[in-house]
């Protein structure tokens, strides 16, 4: 294949809030140093936290944050198609793209984008993956006909996620019994019969054999006017992972997914409901103390999602991530200069009442 009509592939890894993408990429960077790869990372919050969290494995990586919003056709769009752009102009100098969108995004507007003619002769999407917080969705979170409004918008984000990727990642599995990954893949299957492939993340790891490369659309991309999404799948109709108490992870019915570019746009206007802000101390926490704080916000506020960072005792520094109610720390390098910095996401979430809960709890000040 010569340079130029080489297309360099795309891998866009969507998922709902905390769902684990940010692991399993940070994972999957450290298992492939046998390729450079460029990073575009878009978060819903104001600010980056991924970007850090990512951080630590930059060798043969170029990190590219487009945060602020989601990936969308227009607005905010624009700051991706600049980024796309920028890779456009050297993308010899590395193998495979690799787009994280927010947790509140949809794919389609990527997929369109790299199906623009400015695009669509250097970039071909290799495929689109949606990872999937499992034991959530045991628990019935995303179901549509659950009470709140919270719960059914974010079953609504969920299901498009679903609808248009060809693999679905089923994460933070460890703990489960292969009655539940069945039960999983079961309504998995159910929700979006065309995803093409079931991939079982053990560990929060993606295999970059089964991930990388997998040109799902390429070989049957068509000019024109066509998106990426109506093309019809490529020949890898086989399970990805041999597990054989799982049975059949492929799809036989491998029509295209047909949909018009405005069932696209409309899939993917924003729920203006969703909404984030940011939180900063001065001071030095008390970790465990924050930690069941924040807990007690996600139980009684509609959020959903809470990344940041904080300074412990001892000159200690944490990434503290909470998904719904479940809240925990890792050791983050120091950076005595940063403040204290919490992304709170949520559904019609009160940015005063979640500061006067914290107050009330605790005697640092957040604001
Ligand atoms: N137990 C367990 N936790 C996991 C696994 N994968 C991710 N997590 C945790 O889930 C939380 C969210 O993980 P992220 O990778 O930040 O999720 P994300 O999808 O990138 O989150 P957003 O970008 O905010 O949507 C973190 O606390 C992770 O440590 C897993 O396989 N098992």
């Amino acid at each position: 294949m010569t340079p130029s009509t080489f297309k360099t592939p795309v891998t866009i890894v969507s998922g709902f809030l905390g769902s684990g993408k940010t692991t399993l990429l940070a994972q999957l960077l450290g298992q492939t140093h046998d390729r450079t790869l460029a990073l575009i990372v878009n978060e819903f919050g104001e600010v980056s936290i991924d970007g850090p969290l990512l951080g630590e494995r930059q060798d043969g990586v170029e990190l590219h944050d487009v945060h602020g919003g989601l990936l969308a056709y227009g607005g905010e769009g624009d700051a991706f198609r600049r980024t796309l752009r920028a890779l456009q102009g050297r993308r010899h100098t590395f193998d495979h793209v690799l787009i994280e969108t927010s947790g509140l995004a949809v794919p389609t507007a990527v997929m369109v984008t790299l199906d623009e003619e400015e695009f669509a002769g250097d970039f071909t999407l290799d495929a689109t993956l949606v990872v999937v917080d499992t034991p959530l969705l045991l628990a019935g979170a995303f179901r549509a006909d659950a009470g709140d409004e919270a719960a059914r918008s974010a079953a609504q984000v969920f299901d498009a996620q679903l609808e248009f990727a060809d693999v679905a990642v089923l994460n933070k599995i460890d703990a489960l019994s292969d009655a539940e990954l069945l039960q999983a893949e079961a309504d998995v299957r159910h929700r979006a019969p065309r995803v093409r492939f079931l991939e079982l993340a053990y560990g929060a790891k993606l295999d970059p054999q089964l991930t990388l490369g997998l040109n799902l659309h390429g070989s049957r991309r068509r000019a024109g006017h066509q998106s990426p999404i109506s093309g019809l799948p490529g020949e890898l109709a086989q399970p990805l992972h041999d597990h054989s108490g799982l049975d059949g992870h492929s799809h036989g019915d491998l029509d295209a997914h047909v949909h018009s570019l405005s069932t696209h746009q409309h899939f993917h206007e924003h729920d203006p409901g969703w909404q984030s802000f940011r939180l900063t101390s001065d001071e030095v926490q008390n970790v465990p103390e924050l930690l069941r704080t924040v807990q007690n916000v996600a139980r009684v506020f509609p959020v959903l999602r809470v990344k940041g960072f904080v300074h412990g005792e001892g000159g200690t520094r944490h990434a503290l991530q909470a998904v719904r109610s479940r809240v925990e720390t890792h050791p983050a390098p120091a950076k005595p200069e940063a403040a204290n910095e919490l992304i709170f996401i949520g559904y019609h979430v009160s940015r005063k009442k979640v500061i006067e809960a914290l107050q009330k709890a605790l005697p640092q000040r957040w604001a």
